[in-house]
């Protein structure tokens, strides 16, 4: 048994998912005032949300034929940042508790895709050359329609699941092993996308966010 988060939910459920499958979808994960807090952020700062990238370092391109949402960076700045970066911390320990990954860190971002947005079928991390260990969603709304994510397999084309998003669901899947996309927004959807991360960098190579 995990000690029940003095913040959220029990963590049970998504370890026990984890190791049974890899992924985890957790309805009313997070207290309903802080993803209300956290959606107002949203509308209140969209104009400093930039479209999306894609790719690492170097590569960073911006290709709306794959993504076109809005992402800003988490910069810790208000209560309601600090409140949900304190229960990623609280959900890092437990999975390294459980599966002695060594997760060093969180970063994530929140992203608005606006009606007819999408983010094409992906991958978060490639075999060696990411930090990205799991990727963790957060919705702070529920739209009427549209903008599901998709999760496939490893191989095969057939959909795992199909979630449509919903104010205070949390889905946490490793970022390596499973192909996802979002299909396009029906209206605006407001989210979180997160990423537990191990430590790459060694003496002569830093290894950076994104
Ligand atoms: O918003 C979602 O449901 C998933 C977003 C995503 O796949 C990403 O940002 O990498
Ligand atoms: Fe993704």
């Amino acid at each position: 048994m995990t000690t029940p988060s003095q913040f959220s939910f029990s963590f049970d459920t998504l370890l026990d998912d984890i190791a049974e499958q890899g992924y985890s979808v957790i309805e009313n994960a997070l207290p309903q005032e802080l993803i209300a807090d956290l959606e107002k952020q949203c509308e209140t700062q969209a104009e400093q949300f930039q479209l999306a990238k894609i790719g690492r370092h170097q590569d960073l391109q911006q290709v709306s034929t794959i993504r076109n949402d809005k992402t800003k960076w988490f910069d810790g700045a208000t209560t309601a940042e600090q409140a949900y970066l304190a229960i990623m911390e609280e959900v890092r320990v437990a999975i390294n508790q459980s599966f002695f990954l060594g997760l060093f860190d969180y970063e994530c971002h929140f992203a608005i895709y606006q009606q007819g947005d999408f983010y094409k079928k992906h991958l978060d991390a490639f075999k060696g050359k990411s930090n990205r260990v799991f990727t963790t969603v957060c919705y702070l709304n529920t739209p009427q329609v549209g903008g599901e994510l998709v999760i496939y397999p490893e191989k095969g084309k057939l959909p795992l699941a199909h979630i449509s998003p919903k104010a205070g669901t949390l889905i946490c899947f490793e970022s390596e092993r499973f192909p996802h996309e979002v299909l396009p927004a029906g209206s605006a959807r407001y989210s979180i996308a997160g990423w537990f991360r191990k430590n790459n960098s060694s003496a002569n190579f830093v290894d950076p966010s994104q």
